[in-house]
């Protein structure tokens, strides 16, 4: 089932387009993983994906069964500071489906059990989230969007900031998530870790323009790699 289909699409801010022509798919089960150097418009994509800003012009269907998309965004200090439990950081990811109803409610309390059991994180569940080390924090995030999550779950830098082991568990926990069935769309500075799980790549190049779509496979073949700068 293909869950989300880019074809000619340009994203950017305020009607400037900052990538060009993008045609790209993400198919239930599938780990994408976009690289490109830095303002190549990664997190401008993702962005866009998740609906947080409109798209420039071109095609962008989302199948209506990931309408709810798990986001991640990349960690901003003020985050990292947030004075609340990481239960309380956790259900907040249930919030769009409260409404008007001022309480989460059984099935939302549920869920976010669920994903802090899924992110071995459960029994930091009264912990301050501003107390946690940044591995648990991110963690702690990873439930969150997981709990806003159908189906497709969107990550940007997941392991910015983590020591090497952390890193490498966080890697590990994304990996089991999609073997569980979650399709996941990453972002990561990581090139070496990050390309030993994913299905697909996306390369943005230089040029503000797609250089590669296609498995992972195939990508090792072109020696693009080698571009990231
Ligand atoms: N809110 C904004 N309004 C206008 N331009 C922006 C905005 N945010 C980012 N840009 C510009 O869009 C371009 C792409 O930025 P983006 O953050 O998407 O790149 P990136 O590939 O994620 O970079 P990095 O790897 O450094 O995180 C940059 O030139 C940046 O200056």
């Amino acid at each position: 089932m293909s869950l989300l289909k880019a074809s000619k699409l340009n994203v950017g801010y305020d009607k400037k387009v900052i990538v060009h022509d993008l045609d790209f798919c993400v198919n239930e089960g599938d780990y994408l993983c976009i690289l490109g150097s830095n303002g190549a418009g990664k997190s401008t994509l993702m962005k866009t994906i998740a609906g947080l800003i409109p798209k420039v012009s071109g095609q962008l269907d989302i199948n209506n069964f990931v309408k709810r998309v798990g986001y991640l965004p990349q960690q901003s200090i003020v985050q990292k500071d947030f004075p609340a439990s990481v239960y309380e950081v956790v259900i907040s990811g249930c919030i769009s489906g409260l409404g008007l109803r001022p309480f989460f409610n059984k099935k939302e309390k549920e869920t976010a059990y669920m994903n802090m059991k899924r992110t071995g994180i459960y029994e930091l569940k009264n912990k301050c989230y501003r107390n946690l080390s940044g591995g648990q924090q991110q963690r702690v995030l990873l439930a969150r969007a997981l709990c806003s999550a159908s189906g497709l779950l969107m990550l940007d830098e997941p392991v910015n900031g983590l020591d090497p082991k952390a890193a490498k568990d966080m890697y590990e926990l994304i990996a089991g998530l999609n073997k569980e069935g979650v399709a996941i769309i990453m972002v990561s500075h990581d090139v070496k870790s990050a390309l030993q799980y994913p299905s697909h790549i996306l390369h943005l190049g230089k040029e503000h323009k797609q250089l590669f779509f296609g498995s992972i496979k195939d990508y090792e073949n072109t020696g693009y790699l080698e571009k990231l700068g």
